[in-house]
């Protein structure tokens, strides 16, 4: 039984502080909004982001960053990309060399192009480089709390730092991987929320199957076209962070990138979208990035340029899918090369 700090109360921070719960750690969960703390402490629920779900006992919450890490032999960090330096800064003087710094975050940060265990370290210090872990994988916060079947990966550059996140987290419904591959765990998570966005346009548009499994199978392409430039290892693509992420946002409508995509592709706009979802919808930065990214890098990522020109050039969806679908030929395995 462990003492573990949960920083960041949405959807995703609540339902692995449950996971952590369940496994019998004292879980200390974070939130800069003094409302949430008390929800939490007096009635066991967190009813914007996680309604009809009834928290344990052990997991309790607390408006006091130092508080909330004291002790702690493990810190998630579970808060939108765009927050991840402001908490880095209040969590700064207060951690130390023995905890696990864990981030459940998918995201990259625009202009500086940086992943988010980048981020982490250029606010933490690079002392902490070891003690990183990146947890993801195919995961919709709603079902875990259900505890239903799901499977995720703990990366690290340090296998033992991995295999501790491992230990804290893995039970009956929640299977837990270690990876060492960092780089391309946090690509394949960041980037699969723009194929998300893609999918749930062409299901807005009224497409169908077909072109949902082609924007899955070129968006991983594409995905691991930059993932292999940027030293990921490619076989990482084909795992659960990589095709397995892809494959539950781009078909669940739990997915908060694929609703926003949905309401996009039946004609609203964007920031109509952004205000009804409530919730952090982290492909639109992330498309922003990526897009740099690949004119920095040279890289053909037609979907996400296709995405990048829809979101900020408001070009319409419907010609954004002719000019995909009107590309000139290219060879399937050449392009898909980044695999092999
Ligand atoms: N919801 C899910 O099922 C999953 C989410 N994720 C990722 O987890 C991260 C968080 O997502 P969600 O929990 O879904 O978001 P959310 O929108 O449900 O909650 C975000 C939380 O962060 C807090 N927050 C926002 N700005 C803050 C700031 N400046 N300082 C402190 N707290 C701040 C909000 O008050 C809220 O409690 C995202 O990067 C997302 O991609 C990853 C896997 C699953
Ligand atoms: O990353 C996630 C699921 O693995 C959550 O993001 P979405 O809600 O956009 O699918």
């Amino acid at each position: 039984m462990e003492q573990v700090a949960v920083i960041g109360a949405g959807s995703w921070g609540t339902a692995l502080a449950m996971v952590l719960a369940n496994n019998q750690h004292n879980v200390n969960v974070w939130s800069h909004r003094e409302d949430q703390v008390n929800e939490i402490n007096h009635h066991h629920t967190n009813s914007k982001y996680l309604p009809d779900v009834k928290l344990p006992s052990n997991l309790v919450a607390n408006a006091d960053i130092q508080e909330a890490v004291e002790n702690a032999k493990a810190i998630l960090l579970v808060v939108p990309t765009k927050a991840i330096r402001e908490v880095c800064r209040k969590l700064r003087p207060f951690i130390n060399t023995n905890q696990t710094l864990i981030h459940a975050s998918k995201g990259i940060e625009p202009e500086t192009h940086k992943r988010i265990s980048e981020m982490i370290e250029d606010e933490l210090g690079e002392g902490v480089h070891d003690q990183l872990v990146v947890l993801s994988g195919p995961s919709h916060a709603e079902e875990v709390a259900l505890k239903q079947p799901t499977t995720v990966t703990v990366s690290s550059y340090h296998l033992k730092s991995a295999e501790i996140a491992q230990d804290l987290f893995m039970n009956e419904h929640f299977r837990v991987y270690t990876n060492e591959d960092v780089v391309g765990v946090e690509i394949g998570g960041a980037l699969k929320n723009i194929i998300a966005l893609g999918a749930g346009i062409s299901d807005g548009l009224g497409y169908g199957d077909n072109a949902k499994a082609a924007l899955i199978t070129r968006g991983l392409a594409e995905i691991a076209r930059l993932g292999t430039q940027l030293n990921a290892n490619p076989l990482t693509f084909a795992g659960l962070t990589g095709v397995g992420d892809l494959i539950v946002t781009c078909t669940s409508q739990h997915s908060r990138n694929w609703r926003a995509g949905n309401m996009l592709g039946r004609g609203y706009v964007l920031q109509d979208v952004l205000d009804q979802m409530g919730m952090v919808v982290e492909g639109v930065r992330t498309t922003k990035a990526a897009y740099q990214l690949s004119q920095k890098l040279n890289i053909p990522m037609p979907i996400t340029e296709g995405l990048y020109e829809l979101l900020f050039d408001e070009k319409d969806p419907k010609h954004v899918v002719d000019d995909l679908m009107n590309r000139g030929k290219t060879k399937e395995l050449e392009d898909l090369s980044s695999f092999l």
